[in-house]
């Protein structure tokens, strides 16, 4: 099994009035895993079902490898398919779901029994195959639909919030099991989900949307340490926002007011943003909760007063009220020993040059 690039080449979708997707591009690699990720009603399924070929796109052109298969019927898109709910065949065996797709395709019926037991075996359902999916738990009946999707070795897996309906655990041993069996087939995944945690830990790259727009797409440290966008900086991780407008701007300094929550001044512009800040600007900074640093005894720097504590294992979280009234979250890891500030008291905290991000605020 080999997986084949995927190019999405100004795709664009309006249900109606309604654009779902917009002059979307993005060139996939054979054999990445690319997750689609967005808030709800962002455009990832309509995309996901336009590869597919259950939508039409009204704009572009998709092409697996270098077939345009814009206008191709879906079963002959060589794709394989796992959603949500698993869709399987309520009233076949978990042998007879499996060999679906391969009876729809005419193979020989030699062929298909061993096509479908070296499925079963790759999602470790050896034993089952008499079962109907009402006797299976939720992970082994997405294990099936994985199986059923893989059993006529597609050059690419589209998967739509596979794992939505398992509880926490296993999904978490689900998303482990999903990415082995990608890596040893090769296979190219395009994987929707809303579920950041899961994009970060899963993907190879990661597109973000907004509103059927491509917003930022990217690995994931490029994403979490580098978002080109204050709506990718929220979307991913934990971060702090800070609201200020640009008073000086020197070639070499970059001084924001924050208003009654003090000034910070970084030492050059790491701004983000294509066109340059302009004087009187007004700026989203963002920092991440664990790049801050308490410190207690440094009351020139930007301080607050500690409305919470707290406690989450390997490190602590203390909730800042600034003069302003922003509240800022800062994490730091947890010590044994020593005294900890306590809620009430007043503290400042550093904030190092390279972790700010600068965002214009009409981007944000
Ligand atoms: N069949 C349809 N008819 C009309 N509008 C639709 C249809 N399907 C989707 N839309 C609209 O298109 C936009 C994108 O929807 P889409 O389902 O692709 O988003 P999504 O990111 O997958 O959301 P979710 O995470 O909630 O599944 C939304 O505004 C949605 O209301």
């Amino acid at each position: 099994m080999h997986g084949a690039s995927v190019s999405l080449r100004e795709l664009g979708k309006s249900y109606g009035p309604v654009p779902a997707v917009e002059r979307l591009a993005i060139d996939i690699r054979p054999g990445e895993f690319l997750s689609l990720l967005g808030p709800s009603g962002s455009g990832k399924t309509t995309l996901l079902m336009m590869v597919a070929g259950f939508e039409r796109p009204d704009t572009g052109a998709i092409w697996i490898g270098d077939r345009n298969i814009t206008q191709v019927a879906p079963n002959r898109r060589d794709i394989g398919m796992v959603f949500q709910r698993y869709a399987l065949f309520p009233h076949m065996t978990v042998a007879e779901n499996v060999a679906f797709p391969l009876r729809m395709r005419g193979f020989p019926k030699t062929r298909i029994s061993q096509s479908v037991a070296e499925a079963l075996s790759l999602v470790q359902l050896e034993g089952l195959e008499k079962r109907l999916p009402a006797q299976l738990s939720g992970g082994q009946q997405q294990r099936v639909a994985v199986a059923r999707a893989l059993v006529f070795e597609p050059a690419v897996l589209l998967m739509d919030e596979p794992l939505g309906a398992l509880d926490k655990k296993l999904r978490e041993q689900m998303q482990i099991e999903i990415k082995r069996l990608q890596q040893s087939l090769g296979i190219t995944v395009i994987y929707v989900t809303h579920d950041q945690e899961e994009a970060l830990t899963m993907s190879d790259r990661i597109a973000v949307l907004r509103d059927g727009y491509l917003e930022q797409v990217g690995s994931p440290a490029d994403l979490y340490d580098a978002p080109a966008t204050a709506f990718v900086a929220d979307f991913i991780g934990k971060m702090n926002f800070l609201d200020g407008i640009c008073r000086k701007l020197g070639a070499d300094c970059l001084e924001v007011d924050l208003g009654r929550s003090g000034t910070i001044i970084l030492p050059q512009q790491p701004v983000a943003s294509a066109p340059p800040l302009q004087q009187g600007q007004r700026v989203r900074l963002a920092v991440r909760p664990e790049r801050m640093k308490l410190d207690r005894h440094d009351d020139r720097k930007i301080s607050g007063v500690i409305e919470a504590v707290i406690f989450a294992g390997a490190s602590h979280t203390f909730l800042i009220r600034l003069a302003g009234g922003e509240i800022i979250h800062v994490q730091t890891q947890a010590t044994h020993g020593g005294s900890l500030p306590q809620e009430g008291d007043r503290i400042g905290f550093v904030i190092p040059d390279d972790a700010v991000h600068v965002f214009p605020q009409a981007e944000c």
